[in-house]
């Protein structure tokens, strides 16, 4: 089903973007169960239930004494927070000499603040309301009961709270992204020599997934084999598949034969743009791939034009390369016949200002900019289309 567009067998750009963001919308939000951490900006698949009480003991609400009885009472241990387990049984008249946050010894009825107390001869005295000052188990929320919603937003305060309530993993309604860098070239740290060049993707993807609402989940690095890509295809457990630096159609570019062997549907083949021109969009029963240029820049472009669209259709939401509206485009900057050209630029009052830098191989200029001018095959006219570009906080 790929389209034709400016180059054979090519989509246009913004078809491109509509045909990404299609699909998303058809396939809806996967649901997968994800460390908490991981799960930030998702939104719940189901209900949030204590796995514990809250508290999940009786715990000591002050620094003090625990007691039983209306005293005064003998001090008879000491108990600190982070002893699990209570040997001692506190009988009437009996106070045990305890910090905030501790397990309260059996029999305690209350707990003395230091500053209510007084210390004569070996004995404590004060006043106390029975119950007061201890943190009952229970008292606030009771185990398996429901504290959220399904559909509530994962905030960094509910990670809080699901890690106080015992969860370790979330079902979350959030696209499972994997990163599979291709390239025998490759390095994932240290220098860049003659022919060994720096992995300038995988870096720049995670930001890119959790800006669009999506988890990256993991990156592997692949050499330029065919049967490596291939299992690491089929290894893989993430909604979407990222495959970068095997999408053109070079000895060493196999997405496209891999993806063919193992039945997938192409989506786009190829978009008409630059940078960026050879970028794949495919999905099985159960994933949809990715493939972007090995060259950093077009990949950037490249995951602004499927990536994100993809994610932002899962997830129902608008994407976050909207919002700068259209301005002029400042300076001399043709169309190109057949393509669509993304130029990295600023914002100012006169409008989005070139920052050069920009070819397909370097990120320099993309770093610089605050988003791309979209430059029609016509030319600029007098306004252009603005895409921003991914920028911390994350998530929408
Ligand atoms: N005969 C043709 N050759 C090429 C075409 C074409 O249409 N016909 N398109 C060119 C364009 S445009 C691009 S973009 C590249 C895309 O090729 P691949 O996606 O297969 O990527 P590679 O060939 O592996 O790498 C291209 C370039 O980028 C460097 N690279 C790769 N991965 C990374 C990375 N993770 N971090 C930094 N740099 C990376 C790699 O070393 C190459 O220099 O194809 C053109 N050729
Ligand atoms: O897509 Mo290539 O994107 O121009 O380097």
């Amino acid at each position: 089903m790929a389209e034709c567009g400016g180059h054979r067998g090519s989509t246009p750009w913004d078809r491109a973007r509509e045909l990404a963001r299609g699909l998303g919308e058809r396939w809806g939000c996967p649901i997968g169960v994800l460390p908490s951490a991981s799960a930030l900006g998702g939104r719940l698949a189901d209900d949030l239930r204590a796995l514990v009480g809250s508290p999940s003991f009786d715990a000591s609400a002050m620094d003090g004494y625990a007691v039983r009885g209306m005293g005064p009472w003998r001090p008879v241990g000491v108990r600190l927070a982070g002893v699990p387990v209570s040997e001692v049984c506190l009988a009437e008249g009996e106070a045990v000499e305890i910090a905030t946050g501790a397990l309260v010894p059996k029999g305690t009825e209350a707990v003395l603040p230091y500053e209510a107390a007084t210390v004569v001869k070996d004995r404590i005295h004060g006043e106390v309301e029975r119950g007061r000052h201890v943190r009952w188990s229970g008292e606030e929320i009771v185990p398996g009961e429901s504290v959220l919603p399904a559909g509530a937003e994962v905030t960094p305060a509910v990670l809080g709270l699901a890690a106080a309530l015992g969860h370790d993993l979330l079902r979350v309604r959030m696209p499972r992204v994997e990163v599979l860098v291709t390239g025998d070239e490759i390095a994932v740290e240290g220098l860049p020599g003659a022919g060994v060049v720096r992995d300038a993707i995988g870096p720049m993807l995670d930001g890119v997934v959790a800006w669009a609402g999506g988890c990256a989940v993991r990156t592997r690095h692949l050499g330029d084999g065919r049967e490596e890509l291939s299992a690491a295809l089929a290894e893989a457990e993430a909604d979407v598949v990222v495959v970068c630096g095997s999408s053109s159609k070079g000895p060493a570019d196999h997405l496209r034969a891999v993806l063919r062997e193992a039945g997938a549907e192409v989506v786009v083949d190829g978009v008409d743009c630059r940078p960026g021109h050879p970028q794949l969009l495919a999905h099985s029963d159960d994933t949809v791939f990715v493939g972007l240029p090995g060259n950093p820049n077009a990949a950037l472009v490249a995951s602004l034009t499927l990536l994100v669209p993809l994610l932002s259709g899962m997830l129902g939401r608008t994407e976050p390369t909207a919002g700068a509206g259209r301005k002029p485009l400042v300076g001399e900057v043709r169309g190109r016949p057949g393509r669509t050209s993304l130029v990295a630029v600023r914002l100012g009052p006169a409008g989005a200002v070139p920052v050069g830098h920009d070819r397909p191989a370097s990120l320099w200029g993309a770093a610089l900019a605050e988003a791309y001018a979209v430059v029609p095959p016509e030319g600029p006219g007098e306004d252009v289309e603005l895409l921003r570009l991914p920028r911390p906080p994350y998530g929408a």
